[in-house]
């Protein structure tokens, strides 16, 4: 749908996107991620056409080419302007004229949007009185007014507090069957959550995307945690070289033992336990979440595996 292409944005010295490239594919919902100055904002800006890349280029499929390709995106800033005094109905009208509907397309549109976006009971109170959520909503109903292909949302949850995220996050997922969608976040579990595709941005540079499923995999490690009544310090040589250990790290009384064989480091552990009549006070298997790919690529190690899925053995 849109091919990028090392796409360049130097402001004087800064540079906030550096030479990045990026298919998006239609119908998908996409994440982009990142940590604060990333380059996030500044790349949609670009894609909206709010501002001009300094070099490289954006190619948008399948479209008219005589048409302004703003045409084809709907665009919801990290920090949109309303109207307060206006009521919700009467400023997506207002939105709706301005990107060049008939005021009766746009009273139509207006409506169906209201009802889209569960704002309907609230069409005829000013937005002023809008909650966080209700003008995130709102401000997804304008970006959608001229029905684009593609939705672009520049941190639409990150302000809300946890009712207005879940709402914005519902409704982001009802509008998947309609548009394409490009959002960002530094919220892990929201992308993991909604979007079929992530894109990691890290000082301007993608520093990995793939589908969400390809990721878990490719970054998902498994982990023994263990804690043995023992100071665990005397231990951690010998367990180092069990087979198929990769890494160990300590927190307080607990181990955490990377291996890329589960079943062999298991007997192996239970074998040192026997041998030296080790008491074990713990002893489960551990999956490490996305998070931890996500701090591995913008370049922080976590300090501990960040779990999901937990099966435990023995618990004595
Ligand atoms: N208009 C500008 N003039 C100068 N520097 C800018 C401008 N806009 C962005 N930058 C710089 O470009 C870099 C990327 O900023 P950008 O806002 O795109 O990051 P971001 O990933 O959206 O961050 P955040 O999550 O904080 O919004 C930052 O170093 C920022 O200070």
């Amino acid at each position: 749908m849109i091919n990028i292409q090392s796409l360049e944005k130097k402001f004087q010295e800064t540079i906030a996107v550096s030479k990045i490239d990026l298919q998006l594919e239609e119908g998908q919902t996409i994440a982009l991620l990142g940590p604060n100055g990333a380059g996030k904002t500044t790349t949609f800006r670009m894609l909206a056409g709010l501002i001009k890349p300094t070099s490289g280029s954006i190619i948008f499929d399948q479209v008219d080419e005589s048409m302004d390709h703003r045409h084809y995106i709907g665009y919801l800033p990290q920090y949109p302007q309303f109207h307060g005094w206006m009521t919700g109905y009467e400023f997506l009208i207002l939105i709706g004229e301005l990107s060049g509907l008939t005021k009766k397309e746009s009273r139509e549109r207006a409506s169906v949007l209201l009802k889209r976006t569960g704002l309907e009971n609230a069409k005829n109170k000013r937005i002023s009185g809008y909650s966080g959520g209700m003008k995130q909503r709102l401000g997804i109903a304008q970006a959608m007014i001229h029905k684009p292909k593609l939705l672009i949302l520049d941190e639409p949850v990150s302000s809300l507090d946890p009712v207005g995220r879940r709402d914005v996050l519902d409704l982001l997922k009802a509008l998947q069957e309609e548009t394409t969608i490009l959002f960002s976040t530094h919220i892990l579990s929201d992308a993991e959550e909604i979007s079929d595709y992530l894109v990691v941005m890290n000082e301007g540079h993608v520093v990995e995307q793939g589908k969400v499923q390809d990721l878990a995999i490719k970054y998902q490690k498994q982990v023994i945690k263990l804690s043995l009544s023992e100071a665990p310090e005397d231990w951690i040589e010998t367990l180092h070289n069990l087979p198929y250990v990769k890494s160990i790290k300590q927190q307080s009384l607990n181990l955490y033992l990377e291996t890329t064989n589960i079943a062999a480091t298991r007997e192996a552990i239970l074998a040192l336990i026997i041998e030296n009549d080790l008491t074990l006070t713990h002893f489960s298997i551990e999956k490490t979440t996305l998070e931890e790919m996500f701090l591995e690529v913008i370049g922080f190690e976590a300090t501990l595996p960040l779990i999901k899925k937990r099966i435990t053995y023995a618990s004595t």
